[in-house]
Parts: C-alpha cells; structure tokens; sequence
C-alpha cells in the first residue's frame, strides 16, 4: 500500500493511493498515521479494506508527511562509505544514532526554510524506515518483520550548526522543516529489498547525489537489531538511514543552499519530493 496524509499543515487526513493513482480518503475509516496508527495491526486493518469503496479525493492539494507526531526521529550518520569520506571521515565501525528534532518533520513539498543565520544549509537524500512493532533485542534475521514500511526524507543538515558548535549534531539537523518525509509510507510488503533502491537529488536540475541503498556500510535489519540492542523502537519512529556523497559540505568549493533552489528527492518506488529553499522571516 501506498499511504499518504493530504490536506493544509495540522489538519491532514489520512489517504491512499489506488491503482489508478488516485488518492482515496481513509479518514473515518482508521486512526491517523502516528504511533499505532502505522502498526503493523493498524495496517493489516487498512489491507483488508476495500480501496475502491472509498471516496476519490479530487483534489488533494498539499501532501503532508506520511507519518505524523513521531516518537522519534533518528538517523544514522556516515552510513556510505563515499559520504564518510567526502567529509574526512572514517567508515564507522558500529552505527553512529543521532536524533532530529521531531518538530523537523515537514511535508514533502513543503518550503525549506534556511534558519536564521544559516550560512551552511546542506541536503541529504535517505531511505526512511518507520518501525511498525515494538523492537527490543531483535536478531538481524527478524529486524525486517519489525518494519511498517518505507518512505524518502531529506534529512536537511545546516553545517555550522552541526560540527563547529560544540558538538552533538541534533543542533544541525532540527530547525523547522529540516525532516521532508514522504510522500507515501509504502508499506514493507511492496518492497521486496530496502538493500536494492536508486536513490538520487538534483539540486536545480543538476543530480548531485545519485547511489543505491546496496551501498549502505550498515542494512536496514543490520540498523534495526542494533539500535533495538540499546532501546526500545516503538510504532511510529523513523530511522533515516544515512545519506551518500554528493551534499555541499563535501564539494570543492563547498556548496550551501540559497534561496530559490530547488532540490528534488526520489527513491525507487518511494516516490519524489521536492522543495524550494526560502529564506527565514
Ligand atoms: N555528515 C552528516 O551529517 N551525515 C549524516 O547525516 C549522514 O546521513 O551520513
């Protein structure tokens, strides 16, 4: 399945997409997608409804992210081996987790907005994984079960803010509008491996990240069995699993968005963002 949250900022509903492409309202019909709204039992009750009994919604308008309100927002750093270079890092050995503010969370057509006093405000295309089942001490070889699905994030990155503040990245990755998700929550089933997906961002028309998630240091049920060692993951939380080369940090000159760039977002069968960067008022 593919689900999706339409409608203005704070009052999304919840939707899918049927065969035709078309959306479909669900709202009545299940919970919103946050928390046990995307479990791994609130998604068997949506599987066993009839798409074509609900309303089309002809007219969608904004996309909101396909989750809402999540638990947590974590990523993984440095997770392609490219990337870790680019930035003059060594591959790590264990996964490196950090956290984004989950107020970050925006749509995925929704502007970017370059904090106040950003001068570094960097892009990061990464495969999203939303945990559909409590995960404590999961083997690698079940991790996957635990998986509600799959979905596109940038995880927006201001530089300064990040490294040459003293420390913990968290202050770089959470300004307002720093964490476009979506535009679907495809369901784990309709992705037969998260370790084979294309994933690219153009910055205005020019592809500056381009790889596949097989390139990854750590697999998406490597990820989820380690973090799962240390915490428990709940329904709802998002793990953005590392970005590959290609972000302005690691380009000579370095390159740092400005106002009016356009950086489109895709990953094979998850969909495509995009979002313009404006400056802060
Ligand atoms: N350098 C940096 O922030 N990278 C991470 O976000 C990552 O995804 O690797």
């Amino acid at each position: 399945m593919k689900l999706l949250r339409f409608g203005p900022a704070g009052q999304e509903k919840p939707g899918i997409l049927d065969a035709d492409g078309n959306v479909r309202d669900l709202s009545g019909k299940c919970p919103d997608f946050a928390g046990a709204g995307v479990s791994l039992e609130a998604l068997d009750a949506i599987r066993a409804i009839d798409v074509t009994s609900l309303p089309v919604v002809a007219e969608p308008g904004r996309i909101g992210s396909c989750v809402a309100s999540v638990p947590n927002f974590f990523c993984i750093g440095l997770n392609y081996a490219k990337h870790a270079a680019e930035t003059g890092a060594e591959p790590p050995k264990e996964p490196i987790i950090f956290n984004k503010a989950t107020s970050a969370l925006s749509g995925p057509f929704d502007d970017v907005v370059i904090p106040k006093g950003s001068v570094k405000s960097d892009w990061e295309v990464e495969l999203g994984v939303v945990i559909g089942k409590e995960a404590s001490y999961v083997s690698e070889e079940d991790a996957l079960s635990y998986v509600a699905g799959y979905c596109v994030i940038n995880d927006m990155s201001e530089r300064e803010f990040q490294i040459e503040k003293g420390g913990q990245w968290i202050k770089g990755k959470s300004a307002p509008t720093f964490g476009p998700t979506g535009p679907y929550l495809v369901t784990a089933d309709e992705v037969d491996d998260p370790q084979t997906l294309a994933l690219s961002l153009d910055l205005n028309g020019e592809t500056v990240q381009d790889s596949n998630t097989d390139d990854m240091i750590f697999s998406v049920k490597e990820i989820v069995s380690y973090m799962s060692q240390f915490m428990k993951l709940q329904p709802g939380d998002i793990i953005a699993t590392g970005t590959p080369s290609g972000v302005g940090m690691g380009m000579k000159p370095q390159r740092f968005l400005k106002p009016g760039d356009k950086m489109t977002v895709r990953i094979e069968g998850l969909g495509e963002q995009e979002q313009t960067a404006v400056a802060y008022e």
